[in-house]
């Protein structure tokens, strides 16, 4: 369709060497093009071209001292791509691999998964390529406060909510946070992932692990299946892999790797999941400790990786669920994963999997759950949060973790059967993708020329 491939054409000449965004923009374009055949009026609205330049994009100096008194200078984003639905709702990353085209794609991928929640938020993302790995808790401190003292003029509980992703957990949340009140003296529900004790959400940390294994079983019920017994293989050892390993034991399965950014833990037997939460969340220490409590575990370090792709996916199992960072998880991988009999991909992460990988699991006909349609219960339980914080009420786990199941199941009752409209039952990229754009369009064209 030449309407797609000319955007794509202005889009790869107007962002050049923003190639995360563009490899996620090519996706749903293509993705979308049955729909655009069907009703020419997005076409005629100009939708696409709207849809990939982002409403906004704010880029600012972050300048902050180290514990050793020397001024250190990183660079600050946020992209509010599209409020459509509601305020920009999104991330924020604290990695050194952060730049504008890794936040673009992030923000662009952030509009499809909120509309797929049925939830009022628009989409947004932001970060800095400042890495808290080592860094002491004061100089993360001063590093948020600096990063707030320029956000907090974008953003508010009805303009635009950032939250945690890679690097930005409840501490760094915490130190935002409270700069943000002192400099408003505003008490608002404006960031989410807070702690419980001041306006966080039970069940939120949780959200996006339990959320992505709710997912799985929902694409395996649909077969007839379940995760029961099922060998699984968790790449990441944060946020999302840590609570997708505890949803999988609950519902019977064997999670048996974790892997963090210098090595893999393979553990036939099973991940401690205490000792991972030892080791991550209290000591943030290295992966290879695990060694030290169970030594027949099996530790393959970064340097040991096969040169196409990652020693995660190299270990026969049925499911396997990348929930590290994107493109971990190759063709190769995708070739090895499938000759080892894989049934289920399921993914934590954004946008994992590289796109020839995505095409070899589709061709399979494996379930397969696209990031934005499998790892939108974070966001999801993050509205849940606002929802709290306007009301001034606090739900209980059970409570906020039953809402969780019923969003995970709409997602994916939304997508699968939009895939079945188009003719493609068992494509979840075309179900969400269309699923998430029609809703955005649509608000868009009601709203006029914004
Ligand atoms: N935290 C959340 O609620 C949500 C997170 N996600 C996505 O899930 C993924 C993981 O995020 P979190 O668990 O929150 O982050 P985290 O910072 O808690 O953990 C990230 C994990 O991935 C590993 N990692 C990061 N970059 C890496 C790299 N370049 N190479 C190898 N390993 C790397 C880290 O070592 C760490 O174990 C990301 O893609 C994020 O965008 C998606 C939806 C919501
Ligand atoms: O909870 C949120 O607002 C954002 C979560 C997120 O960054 C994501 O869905 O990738």
């Amino acid at each position: 369709m030449p309407y797609v491939h000319d955007t794509l054409f202005r889009l790869q000449k107007s962002s050049p060497a923003q190639t995360e965004f563009y490899q996620a923009a090519e996706e749903v374009l293509d993705s979308i093009r049955p729909l655009l055949d069907k009703d020419t009026h997005y076409r005629e609205q100009g939708i696409i071209e709207r849809l990939v330049e982002p409403e906004r994009q704010i880029m600012f100096r972050v300048v902050w001292h180290d514990d050793q008194g020397r001024i250190q200078v990183n660079k600050g984003y946020r992209v509010q791509f599209n409020s459509a639905l509601g305020p920009y709702k999104g991330g924020l990353r604290f990695h050194h691999s952060v730049n504008a085209g890794i936040i673009k794609f992030l923000g662009f991928e952030q509009i499809f998964k909120n509309a797929l929640t049925g939830l009022s938020i628009g989409g947004g993302k932001g970060g800095s390529d400042f890495n808290p790995k080592g860094r002491s808790d004061m100089e993360v401190m001063r590093f948020c406060q600096a990063f707030m003292t320029e956000l907090h003029r974008h953003i508010g509980a009805t303009i635009d909510v950032p939250a945690g992703d890679i690097g930005v957990g409840a501490r760094e949340i915490g130190y935002m946070y409270g700069q943000y009140k002192r400099l408003t003296g505003s008490y608002e529900g404006v960031l989410t992932g807070k702690g419980l004790n001041w306006g966080g959400s039970l069940a939120r940390k949780e959200a996006t692990g339990y959320g992505a294994v709710y997912f799985a079983e929902n694409m395996l019920q649909d077969r007839n299946d379940s995760l029961k017994n099922k060998i699984c293989l968790v790449s990441g050892a944060g946020n999302v892999a840590i609570y997708t390993i505890e949803k999988l034991y609950d519902l019977g399965a064997l999670p048996v790797t974790c892997s963090d950014s210098q090595g893999t833990i393979y553990h036939e037997q099973g991940i401690d999941l205490n000792l991972l939460k030892v080791l991550k969340e209290v000591r943030r220490s290295s992966l290879e400790a695990y060694l030290d409590t169970h030594p027949t575990a099996k530790y393959i370090p970064v340097s040991d990786y096969p040169t196409d792709g990652h020693a995660v996916w190299r270990f026969k199992a049925h499911a396997a669920f990348p929930s590290a960072t994107q493109n971990e998880l190759t063709v190769t991988d995708a070739k090895v994963l499938l000759e080892q009999g894989v049934s289920c991909i399921c993914e934590g992460a954004n946008m994992p999997s590289t796109a020839d990988a995505v095409d070899l699991f589709l061709g399979a006909g494996i379930c397969y759950g696209p990031g934005k349609a499998a790892n939108a219960g974070g966001v999801a339980t993050s509205q849940l949060e606002m929802a709290q914080n306007a009301s001034m009420t606090q739900w209980t786990f059970e409570e906020v973790d039953n809402r969780l199941k019923a969003i995970m199941c709409g997602i994916f009752q939304r997508s699968s059967e939009t895939a079945k409209e188009f003719d493609q039952p068992s494509n979840l990229v075309l179900g969400a993708n269309i699923a998430g754009f029609r809703k955005v369009a649509d608000a868009m064209i009601a709203q006029g020329l914004v």
